[in-house]
């Protein structure tokens, strides 16, 4: 009995593969911090910046972090690619949004785009971290003062976080991913997708 119940607990909760959308306009610095990941938490050396090319297609990363096996999605950000962005709004357990904290010419931009992903039905209550990415440039406003510009009022019900990072010298990076992961172990979302996931499965039996 006891293996029973272990095994049903086993496949229900050991088995969570978190979908995590990177998410961003473009050149806000997305597949950089990916790649930086990747070298922060797999023995793979990531792609070094100046091999990295503007994305159109999808870039995916499969690390584990604190033990939770998290899948990363990197999509464009250019204007006309956008559009795509909300196809994987359904399967992402959480939303990681980059913006270029050196470039306040873009805020405007990253703000309404912003704004566009959290009104979407189909990430309800997903957490989100946003990050103030390029810290290593002396431009770089800080986190606070990034999130004070962009004034969200959308974020009621929504657990976030703003945090500074740098996707060249690694700055910020795992706490914020860290908290990420707490987040997206208790939250509700993942609740939700876990039951959808667990009857479509219950379904095709
Ligand atoms: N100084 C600095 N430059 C960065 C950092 N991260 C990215 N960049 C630079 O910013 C530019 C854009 O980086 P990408 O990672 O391609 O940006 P992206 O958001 O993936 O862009 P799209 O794929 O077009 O949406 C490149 O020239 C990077 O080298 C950073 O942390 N600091
Ligand atoms: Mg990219």
């Amino acid at each position: 009995m006891f293996s029973l119940f272990y095994g049903l607990w086993k496949y229900l909760f050991s088995k969570t593969e978190f979908h995590v959308l990177i998410l961003g306009i473009d050149k806000a610095g997305k597949t950089t911090l990916l790649e930086k990941l990747k070298s922060l938490y797999s023995n793979l050396e990531g792609l070094s910046p100046d091999r990295i090319v503007p994305t159109v297609g999808l870039n995916i990363g499969r690390l584990e972090v604190l033990n939770a096996k998290l899948v990363f999605w990197d999509l464009g950000g250019q204007p006309g690619l956008r559009s795509i962005w909300e196809k994987y709004y359904e399967e992402a357990h959480a939303v990681i949004y980059v913006i270029d904290a050196a470039c306040p010419s873009k805020f405007e931009d990253s703000k309404s785009a912003l704004e566009k992903v959290l009104r979407h039905e189909d990430l309800q209550g997903a957490p989100l971290l946003v990050l103030a990415n390029k810290q290593d440039l002396p431009e770089a406003v800080s986190a606070e003062e990034l999130s004070r510009y962009l004034d969200l009022k959308k974020l009621d019900e929504r657990v976030y976080m703003f945090e500074a990072v740098s996707g060249y010298d690694g700055m910020g990076i795992k706490n914020s991913v860290e908290w990420l992961v707490d987040i997206m172990e208790r939250s509700k979302r993942t609740e939700i997708l876990r039951a959808r996931a667990g009857g479509a499965g219950l379904r095709s039996a």
